[in-house]
């Protein structure tokens, strides 16, 4: 697969302050990547650097081989930011038709506000569209140009379910058609649902890239939900068990085998009830390696 961007042993610092800690990665075309990661886990700054806005201290950032500032390789790219101001008095149609302007090779204007979803809502200005809309307006100007990376900055947040679902279908056609996307995002069933590839960031480095299942698979199996007297403590001795969470009776409990650890509980505790047993979630997962992350460091 073609490689869009990449990043090769990049540390940034903010005054003084390591934020990011030599990150390897590349972004490849046809993927959805995924970047995920704590309130400044260094995500956006990520972004930043792809996209030409910040330079590395030290290591190396390509785009479509270039210096990411370089206007050639910035022509080739879509972006959506967290925040970005618009000019209040245009109207969307006009919005798009100045953004498809700068691209060589851009869409119809209509498509474009067919796949943004922003039908009927040409001719208001943009100030005048509700939260919804406007983060609608800006993906319409990130896809304008039918780039070949597209770069989303949590885009789907103040998004109504909805226009979340919708948005994931066309983020997945651009993908689908050959782009590369990297997108950030704090919703982990966004991550695991449209993306090919989940890169976990902590502290500056890059904990785990791989597609969502291998990531669930990797800090294994399952997740045993159930009322028990049982201590946190005798909970986390039971064989297989890899972690704990106890609020009042109710436990769940992150385990590499299922029969064996549910064959422990039962044995253990007579009185058990509601137990339920389902395959772990990302989110489980994620936590999971985030502790075992802490603890090796
Ligand atoms: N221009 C800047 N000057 C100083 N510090 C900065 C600057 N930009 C980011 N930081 C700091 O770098 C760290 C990483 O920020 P970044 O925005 O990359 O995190 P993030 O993972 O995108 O977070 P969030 O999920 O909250 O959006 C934070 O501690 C932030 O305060």
């Amino acid at each position: 697969m073609q490689i869009v961007g990449q990043f090769e042993g990049v540390s940034k610092k903010f005054g003084g302050h390591t934020v990011l800690d030599g990150i390897s990665l590349e972004i490849r075309a046809g993927e959805v990547t995924a970047l995920l990661g704590p309130n400044g886990a260094g995500k956006t700054t990520t972004v930043g650097l792809l996209t030409g806005r910040l330079t590395p201290d030290s290591g190396k950032v390509d785009l479509f081989g270039l210096d990411p500032s370089r206007p050639l390789a910035r022509a080739r790219m879509g972006v959506m930011l967290q925040s970005a101001g618009l000019p209040d008095v245009l109207t969307v149609r006009e919005l798009v038709t100045l953004q498809s302007g700068y691209y060589r090779r851009p869409r119809e204007v209509a498509e474009t506000i067919a796949i943004a979803g922003l039908d009927g809502l040409e001719k208001r200005a943009a100030g005048k569209l509700s939260g919804g809309q406007q983060r609608r307006l800006h993906y319409a100007l990130a896809i304008c140009g039918q780039p070949d990376l597209l770069v989303l900055d949590e885009p789907t947040t103040g998004l109504d379910h909805e226009a979340r679902r919708r948005l994931w279908t066309t983020v997945r056609e651009e993908a689908d058609s050959g782009a590369a996307v990297l997108l950030t995002t704090h919703y982990l069933e966004e991550a695991d649902a449209l993306a090919d590839r989940i890169v976990v960031i902590a502290e500056g480095r890059i904990i785990a890239d791989d597609a969502p299942a291998g990531i669930k698979a990797s800090v294994g199996g399952s997740t045993i939900r159930c009322r028990t007297m049982l201590t946190e403590p005798h909970l986390a001795a039971l064989p297989g068990v890899r972690s704990v969470a106890h609020s009042g009776a109710a436990a769940t409990l992150l385990v590499t085998d299922a029969a064996t650890s549910a064959r422990a509980l039962l044995a253990a505790d007579l009185a058990l009830t509601d137990l339920t047993i389902s395959a772990a979630s990302l989110e489980e997962a994620l936590a999971n390696l985030a502790t075992s992350t802490r603890k090796a460091a």
